[in-house]
C-alpha cells in the first residue's frame, strides 16, 4: 500500500515575485508503507521545503500530496489530523521545544490528540524510555539540556503521537560519532518495532546506505533518483558530480557484488565489508584488515 505520493508537487517561497526560483520543482514519489527512505541532496536543494509538505506543513503552489491515497488538502480544516499521522522532526530541536519541562513538551502532541490523561502519561513515558531520556529528565526544562538531549525530547515528542508515517529532518546535526549512532539506531529499532514508513534526511551518506532501504535523491530543486540504496549509490560518477560523497561501504559492496558475492550493507559495518573484501581477494583473513 502507498503511505505517501506527491504528484507534480512544487513549491515557490514567494509566489509572483519575478523570476522567483521554485524550491521544489515538479517532484514526484510515491513511497509505500513501512518503507525507510532516505533523503539526500547537497546544501539547499529543497530537501526540507520538500518533507515540509508532507505533513501539510507547507501547502504546495502547485501539485498534491496523497496521504494513503487521499491528497491531504482535500478538507484543509483536517490538516490537522495530518499532522498527527505524520510526524515530522524538525531539523532544529528548538523550533519544537517550547515547554517548560521535557514532561509537557513531550505530552503536547497527544495532548492535542485529545487522549485521556492516563493515555497520555502511558504514551509519553514509552517515548521517553524509547529515546533513553531518564525518569529525572522529565522535570528539568528541555532549554537545560545538551544538544543531544534536546533532539531525544524532540522526537519523543513526535513518537509520543505515534505516526505512521515518521519524518526527521537531520534528526542527528551537531551530534557526536556516539550520539549519532544512539539515535540512529534507535530510529532503526522504532522502524522495525511499529513497521511505521520513515523518511530520513540525512547528509551522512553511510548512515543512509546503512539504514535505509530506498533513496530518494534532490538536486537543484529536483528529484533525480529514487530507488534501492545499491541502485542509487552504484551511480557513483552523478552523485560525485552533484557534491555527494559515495558510502565507502557501497563501493566495497560493488566490488565484491562484481566478483559474485551478495551482501546487505544492513548487516555489515564498513569495517566488515572492507575485512570480507580482503579476504574475498586473497589479500588476508579478518585479523589482518
Ligand atoms: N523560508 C524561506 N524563505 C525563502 N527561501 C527559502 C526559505 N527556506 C528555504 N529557502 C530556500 O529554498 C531553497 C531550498 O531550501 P531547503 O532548506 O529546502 O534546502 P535543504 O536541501 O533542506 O538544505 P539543507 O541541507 O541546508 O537543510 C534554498 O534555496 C533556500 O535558500
Amino acid at each position: 500500500m502507498t503511505a505517501i505520493e506527491t504528484k507534480d508537487l512544487t513549491y515557490l517561497y514567494s509566489r509572483g515575485t519575478p523570476f522567483e526560483k521554485a524550491a521544489v520543482d515538479g517532484v514526484s514519489v510515491s513511497i509505500e508503507e513501512g518503507d525507510f527512505v532516505g533523503v539526500i541532496g547537497h546544501t539547499g536543494s529543497g530537501k526540507s521545503t520538500f518533507i515540509q509538505h508532507l505533513n501539510g506543513l507547507l501547502r504546495p503552489t502547485s501539485g498534491q500530496v496523497l496521504l494513503y491515497g487521499r491528497d491531504i488538502w482535500e478538507e484543509p480544516k483536517k490538516i490537522r489530523e495530518v499532522r498527527f499521522q505524520v510526524g515530522l522532526v524538525f531539523q532544529y530541536p528548538e523550533y519544537q521545544l517550547f515547554e517548560e519541562t521535557v514532561e509537557r513538551d513531550i505530552a503536547f502532541g497527544p495532548s492535542n490528540m485529545g487522549l485521556s490523561p492516563g493515555e497520555i502519561r502511558d504514551r509519553v513515558r514509552e517515548a521517553a524510555d524509547f529515546v533513553g531520556l531518564s525518569p529525572d529528565t522529565m522535570q528539568k526544562s528541555p532549554f537545560e539540556l545538551s544538544g543531544g538531549q534536546k533532539r531525544r525530547v524532540a522526537i519523543a515528542g513526535v513518537l509520543a503521537m505515534r505516526p505512521r508515517v515518521l519524518i526527521l529532518d537531520e534528526p542527528t546535526a551537531g551530534l557526536d560519532p556516539k550520539g549519532r549512532d544512539q539515535i540512529f539506531h534507535e530510529i532503526a529499532q522504532y522502524h522495525g518495532k511499529t513497521g511505521s514508513t520513515i523518511l530520513l534526511v540525512s547528509h551522512s551518506m553511510e548512515d543512509v546506505a546503512k539504514y535505509a532501504k530506498h533513496v530518494l535523491v534532490i538536486n537543484d530543486a529536483r528529484k533525480i533518483a529514487f530507488g534501492t540504496v545499491d541502485e542509487v549509490f552504484s551511480h557513483t560518477g552523478e552523485l560525485v558530480e552533484m557534491g555527494l560523497a559515495v558510502p565507502q561501504i557501497t563501493k566495497i559492496f560493488a566490488q565484491l557484488r562484481a566478483r559474485g558475492f551478495e551482501l546487505s550493507p544492513h548487516v555489515y559495518t564498513v569495517e566488515a565489508a572492507r575485512r570480507e573484501l580482503l579476504r574475498v581477494l586473497g589479500k588476508g583473513g579478518a585479523q589482518d584488515a
